[in-house]
């Protein structure tokens, strides 16, 4: 794919303890849906810069770099579209603030193990899991749609 289409972006999860925080998208690209927080990495930032600030944007939460760990490395093609969304996840362990409702998310603790799969992306549940439980994923999937995968690839991963 040539690098011109691969549009960059990110994801961040908050883990406290056995329960993790998720926003709710009110607007826009997934909405309708519980997420980890993110969106567009903009020109002149790290992709862990990006996350950081998306989080900070959209559920009003800090988070120290140093406890911003890179877990999954995720691909999405989308029937009849060019664009391909490279899409990096990230997972705090720590943070400061308390999680405020914005314009784009509302946020809501969930335990680790009652996720909204239903109400989350579909291959969401492919990954999710993984990762909280310190594992860490490369994967892609081929969309028809918001709703069907076509295709996919999940492997586990030592290190990114
Ligand atoms: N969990 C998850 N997230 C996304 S998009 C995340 C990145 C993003 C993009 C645009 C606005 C905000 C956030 C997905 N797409 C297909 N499956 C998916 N799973």
């Amino acid at each position: 794919m040539s690098q011109s289409l691969r549009k960059l972006y990110t994801i961040i999860f908050v883990r406290e303890g056995t329960r993790v925080l998720l926003g709710y998208k009110k607007r826009g690209f997934g909405q309708g849906r519980w997420n980890g927080f993110g969106g567009k990495v903009e020109s002149g930032e790290t992709v862990k810069e990006g996350a950081v600030r998306e989080l900070k944007e959209e559920a009003g939460i800090d988070v120290p770099h140093q406890d911003v760990e890179k877990v999954a490395d995720l691909e999405f093609t989308f029937e009849g579209e060019k664009t391909l969304m490279h899409v990096h996840v990230f997972l705090a362990q720590a943070f400061t603030g308390t999680p405020t409702e914005s314009e784009e998310m509302r946020p809501r603790w969930f335990s680790v193990d009652e996720l909204p799969f239903s109400d989350m992306w579909p291959d969401d549940h492919m990954w999710l899991p993984v990762v909280l439980r310190g594992g860490k994923v490369r994967a892609a999937f081929h969309f028809r749609g918001h709703n069907d995968i076509l295709s996919q690839r999940v492997e586990e991963v030592d290190a990114f």
